[in-house]
């Protein structure tokens, strides 16, 4: 398997390559030279299988240069530390089914590839004598799960900028709190885009990118959506009848959406993908009405969400556009110029056939969480909570729904609590942080002031 990028400008490069190469090298986002079908006997087949193996057997047909015995070793490793036994398992309540993503290290869907990633950068650094430094944005989750995923591992130093005292408290702690010499937590003073635009800005200084090694955590690595790709198979032949399916995504950087979007064009039957976005809703509003226009982060209590530009939406819009490279780069010259993308009826007819959408705001998801566990007993945690909340006014009725449960309710203490009166009770990990020593640096948002922090700490 080879990989193009979205602006049309690398040559084709294998696997190990993409996933070194984290944003390629033209400023777009890699993607997969073609997407593997799978025959529907393949996927009856697939249905019953245990996590691991259904990973290696999707993961393999797109890691096509890692050995077989080397990749299930890695899946091996990447997906014991999860406590539970099913790795994603999936649970039903009130007329929908929940995907809990939440069981890895940090209590958040991103382990399921962070855990991976950090093996494989580990692997592909040994095999090549080399050393990186991984630098990554943050709206809470990631980041956290990035550190996990490589904190104490040799020959990686990890730099990952979050919003100053725009993450929840626990999610600032998980990542604060580790204190391992290569470890290096930036507190910018901006909001979750300011971070993630440093960050692509100093990916797209090759010069800089080359001399120190650049590594890419955020789903701008081909390898965090392709491992994420795996869950969605696992839900559908978890569910009682393999029939189709609406998955429901809470969704801020269109990167876990868009790798429901590739599980289905790689095969699985699904009938539509909810969108449900907080009030930082410009994805929503795009899938509405076709209305892609860049407004003000605002803070909610989906914190990992408040986002307004989804850095995977680019590759969606690859597909979008019928596979034309020219067409995503004058797409994105457009939003840099008028901070805003038209599109074409015909475009917008096209991805209201493949995604439903749903902005739910604050009252919205405190009111679910309330509802719900009033309902089941279940806590939801917020971000989850959009999603279902998006499922139940969507598609109720329909017999097969999954909600993607993105974190673990204790991670977000305050707005359960605002919710159903108590926060959920601390799982020992995340109790064990409280008072903690910490260390992090306080920074402007200032391309410069991170690239000289990086240059001195690498
Ligand atoms: C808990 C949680 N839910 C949902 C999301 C949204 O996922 P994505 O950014 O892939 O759209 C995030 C952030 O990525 C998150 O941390
Ligand atoms: N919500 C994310 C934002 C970064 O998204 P990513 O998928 O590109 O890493 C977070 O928790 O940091």
């Amino acid at each position: 398997m080879k990989y193009i990028s979205t602006r049309g400008n690398i040559a084709p490069i294998g696997f190990k390559e993409a996933v070194m190469m984290g944003l390629a090298t033209d400023g777009g986002l890699i993607l997969p030279e073609s997407i593997p079908q799978i025959a529907p006997e393949t996927l009856a087949a697939w249905a019953k299988l245990p996590y691991r193996e259904l990973a290696f057997n999707i993961i393999s047909l797109f890691a096509t240069d890692i050995p077989a015995a080397d990749l299930k070793a890695l899946i091996d490793r990447s997906y014991g530390t999860f406590e539970h036994q099913e790795t994603t398992p999936l649970v039903q309540k009130d007329g929908v089914y929940i995907l809990e993503l939440f069981h890895g290290p940090t209590l958040a869907f991103k382990d399921v590839a962070l855990q991976l990633l950090g093996n494989l950068f580990e692997y592909l650094l040994k095999e090549r004598g080399e050393k990186m430094n991984i630098l990554g944005a943050t709206s809470g989750d990631t980041g956290s799960a990035a550190i996990a995923g490589v904190r104490g591992k040799e020959n990686i130093n990890i730099f990952i900028l979050h919003p100053h005292l725009k993450t929840s408290p626990i999610q600032a702690l998980q990542m604060t709190s580790v204190l391992d010499a290569n470890v290096h937590n930036i507190a910018v003073e901006g909001t979750f885009d300011d971070c993630q635009n440093i960050v692509k800005t100093l990916f797209n200084d090759l010069e800089f990118k080359k001399e120190y090694a650049l590594g890419a955590v955020n789903s701008i690595n081909w390898a965090r959506v392709l491992a994420q790709v795996v869950y969605y198979f696992y839900a559908w032949g978890r569910l009682p009848e393999q029939g189709k399916v609406v998955f429901s995504v809470p969704t801020g950087n269109f990167g876990d959406i868009f790798a429901g979007y590739l599980a289905k064009r790689m095969g699985l039957p699904v009938e539509k993908l909810l969108l449900a976005t907080n009030e930082n809703n410009i994805l929503s509003r795009f899938v509405q009405s076709g209305d892609y226009s860049l407004g003000q982060v605002v803070q909610t209590v989906s914190p990992s969400m408040d986002i307004q530009l989804a850095s995977n939406l680019e590759r969606y819009l690859y597909y979008l556009f019928n596979e034309s490279a020219e067409r995503v780069r004058s797409a994105f010259a457009e939003l840099q110029q008028t901070g805003k993308i038209v599109f074409s009826a015909e475009e917008v007819q096209r991805v209201q056939s493949e995604f439903l959408s749903c902005t739910v705001n604050e009252a919205m998801t405190l009111e679910t969480i309330a509802s719900f566990n009033k309902e089941t007993g279940y806590v939801l945690d917020p971000h989850t909570a959009v999603g279902v909340r998006g499922a139940l006014e969507c598609v109720k009725g329909h017999p097969a729904v999954v909600c993607l449960a993105t974190a673990h309710p204790a991670k977000f203490g305050e707005a359960v609590e605002r919710a159903i009166g108590t926060p959920a009770p601390l799982p020992p990990q995340l109790a064990a942080l409280q008072g903690k020593e910490t260390r992090c640096e306080i920074m402007a948002a200032d391309k410069e002031l991170v690239k000289a922090f990086v240059k001195a700490k690498a």
